[in-house]
């Protein structure tokens, strides 16, 4: 048995810390802070952060083909180039829905960029619902919306055969699995393949790892998931030091790291002092299994 480890590498207590990211190239890690409006880079070589100020929130970031990186800022697509510090719209979506942003995002195994809107959050969890919808960004710059209806959407992967697109909207409290055409970025056929217990509470972003088994961070569970996308059965639970853990990648040397971000706003003071290290950023070690390269936006 391998021993799990659980460090804090990030204590700036992020509004909410979202889109864990690793950026083999830098040995970073890159993350957002959804409401506090920032895109944060955590070197693996210097242990420093470095933050890039936005004029929206910023929900999710991807790698990008050409070097630079995607984010959903707001109610766009858009790319931004670190060095320069310059962010470029590229699609705007949910024109007609003022009180929408974005949520979670992924690049597919074929380059193209999927993420979800919602509604803003009146306090955590609490919105109108049904405002959201789930979009691709594909590579030559179209933007096309899968499905309309959604409350909070959040985590999504796709299956090592990339037959297989997994999606989790937050208040519906299951893990969902769609047939995927990767040749066209199509889904269909929706399927539930996990219900969350209570004290799991909300599902929310996830990651997948080589033996094809997923991992789900639960907000206000505090704690991550691995789940059989096969059996639907939950293998392993690892618990982290904050109830507010929002997403989780792997990373570092040969992916064999994971990362989890949480969030602290919906706290108070009496939480905070229980959670010192709420809005944190996590690195466990120990979990004897590797990760899955990020694939970057190929547009
Ligand atoms: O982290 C996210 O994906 C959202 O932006 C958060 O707001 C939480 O998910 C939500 O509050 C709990 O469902
Ligand atoms: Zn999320």
């Amino acid at each position: 048995m391998s021993s799990v480890k659980i460090e804090c590498i990030a204590s700036e207590g992020y509004g909410i810390g979202e889109s864990p990211v690793w950026d083999a190239k830098e040995s970073a890690l890159l993350y957002v802070d959804i409401t506090g409006r920032k895109v944060c880079r955590w070197s693996s070589v210097t242990k420093q952060v470095q933050a890039i100020s936005v004029d929206a929130p910023v929900s999710s970031v991807a790698l990008r083909k050409s070097g630079d990186y995607v984010i959903t800022l707001g109610t766009r697509f858009a790319a931004l180039n670190w060095k320069e510090q310059l962010v470029t719209t590229i699609a705007h979506v949910d024109k007609d829905k003022s009180n929408n942003r974005f949520n979670d995002g992924k690049v597919d195994p074929a380059g193209r960029y999927f993420a979800g809107t919602m509604a803003e959050e009146i306090r955590p969890a609490v919105l109108e619902r049904h405002q959201g919808s789930l979009y691709t960004l594909f590579t030559d710059l179209s933007v096309v919306k899968h499905f309309d209806q959604v409350d909070i959407s959040n985590g999504l992967d796709w299956s090592l055969d990339h037959k297989t697109f997994f999606y989790i909207d937050s208040l519906s409290y299951s893990v969902d699995a769609f047939d995927y055409d990767l040749q066209t970025g199509k889904i269909g056929n929706r399927r539930s393949i996990y219900k969350l217990e209570k004290e799991e509470s909300i599902p929310d972003g996830m990651c997948i790892d080589t033996e094809g088994k997923l991992w789900v961070a639960c907000y206000d569970g505090g704690r991550v998931l691995r789940l059989d996308p096969e059996t639907g059965k939950r293998l392993q639970t690892v618990k982290l030091p904050v109830d507010k853990t929002t997403s989780c990648c792997f990373g570092g040397k040969d992916y064999s790291e994971m990362y989890v971000t949480s969030a602290s706003v919906g706290m108070d003071k009496e939480w905070l002092s229980r959670q010192p290290q709420a809005g944190g950023v996590f690195k466990i070690t120990g979990l004897g299994v590797k990760g899955v390269p990020p694939h970057p936006f190929a547009g």
